[in-house]
């Protein structure tokens, strides 16, 4: 579950345009995963966005419970 999300847009991205999306796992403690991920152009010369989120592992009761 999405716990928090950070998101930096740095630069527009060119409608049509191909990106390459990278997210990697930066550490896990206990439930908690913290991702890093970046959002470049195919060739990774231009940033368009960077973002951090800290994804919590819950029950499916957790779900139910609203
Ligand atoms: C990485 C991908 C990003 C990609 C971005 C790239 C490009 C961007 C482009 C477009 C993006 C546009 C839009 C974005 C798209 C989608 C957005 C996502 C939509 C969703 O995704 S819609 C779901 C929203 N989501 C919820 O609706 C969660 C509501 N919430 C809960 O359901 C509970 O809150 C829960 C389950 C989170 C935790 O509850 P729980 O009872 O299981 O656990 P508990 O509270 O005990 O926390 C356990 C440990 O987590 C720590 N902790 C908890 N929250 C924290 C926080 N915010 N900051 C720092 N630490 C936190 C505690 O401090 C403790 O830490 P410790 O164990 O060390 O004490």
């Amino acid at each position: 579950m999405t716990a928090n999300l950070n998101i930096n847009y740095r630069s527009p991205i060119p409608l049509g345009s191909t990106v390459l999306i990278e997210s990697t796992l930066d550490k896990e403690e206990g439930k908690k995963k913290f991702i890093l991920c970046s959002v470049t152009s195919t060739d990774g010369s231009r940033l368009h966005t960077e973002a951090t989120a800290l994804f919590v592992s819950i029950s499916v009761s957790h779900l139910l419970r609203g």
